[in-house]
């Protein structure tokens, strides 16, 4: 992408996107809590791609399903973007998450009756959103389905598929894009590709990519890589590489 074209569509570079504040998750009963975060603190400057990694059962999940608004944690503040989401209502929390985030899972959950282009803008239709045509243009160039956004989903291979999920997560520009193993159901060449696309998600476009997944290779696509054990934050790295994070992992227990 030209310099001119990010200049215009990036966000502030020194603003953060997501912070936590002494974060805290206690599943179960009272008389049987179930601590699955312990007092976690981030801060995730915008335009930066971020990985969580963890054993299993550290609060991966829990953390990205707090972060993101999809669960509410028992204490602390969680404040995206300019918002504070940890006191607002469920209707506009449900509101927050469609106009201000975008999703990313493991299966794309496109819809196969709409077209790759409906699918894309189908969060702007919710929200009662125009289209704006120079995003879209951008987001679908830069995920390589410029050419294709008049086909069905079925008409595209897994990474398209993928491809065109991301693209729907971006189009609202979102104060953060949230991944859970997006390249779980990906062969590893497809899987690079995808990881390629997030990472040039953030560095061209100027978007906040927040990726929970179990596989090094895959973090260290990451500008950072943050490690949590026993529902705490416990370590970091900057611009990773797979083998120093699998030794990483490796100290931090069974992964
Ligand atoms: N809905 C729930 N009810 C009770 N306990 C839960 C619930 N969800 C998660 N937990 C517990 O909270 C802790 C953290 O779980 P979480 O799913 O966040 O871990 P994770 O790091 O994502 O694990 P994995 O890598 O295996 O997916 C675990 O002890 C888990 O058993």
């Amino acid at each position: 992408m030209h310099t001119d074209t990010r200049d215009r569509l990036a966000p502030a570079p020194t603003a953060l996107a997501l912070r936590l504040e002494g974060v805290t998750k206690t599943y179960g009963t009272s008389s049987r809590p179930v601590p699955a975060l312990r007092g976690v603190d981030l801060a995730i400057p915008t335009g930066s791609f971020t990985a969580v990694m963890g054993p299993s059962g550290s609060g991966k999940s829990t953390l990205l399903h707090c972060a993101a608004g999809l669960d509410r944690p028992t204490a602390g503040r969680i404040v995206l973007g300019a918002t504070e989401i940890t006191t607002l209502a469920r209707t506009a929390l449900t509101r927050f998450r469609r106009d201000h985030l975008g999703f990313v899972f493991q299966s794309y959950n496109l819809l196969p009756h709409l077209t790759v282009a409906q699918n894309i803008t189908l969060p702007l239709l919710l929200a009662g959103r125009p289209v704006d045509a120079a995003w879209f243009d951008a987001v679908t160039r830069a995920v390589g389905l410029a050419d294709l956004t008049a086909r069905r989903p079925q008409e595209l291979s897994g990474g398209q598929q993928q491809r065109a999920a991301i693209a729907r997560a971006l189009i609202n520009r979102p104060d953060a894009v949230f991944c859970d193993e997006p390249t779980g159901a990906l062969d590893s060449r497809t899987g690079r590709q995808v990881l390629e696309l997030l990472r040039r998600t953030a560095g061209e476009l100027g978007q906040t990519v927040v990726m929970v997944t179990h596989d090094p290779v895959a973090a260290s696509y990451a500008d950072r890589v943050l490690f949590l054990a026993d529902g705490q934050l416990v370590g970091s790295l900057d611009a990773p590489d797979a083998q120093g994070i699998a030794d990483r992992m490796t100290h931090l227990g069974e992964w």
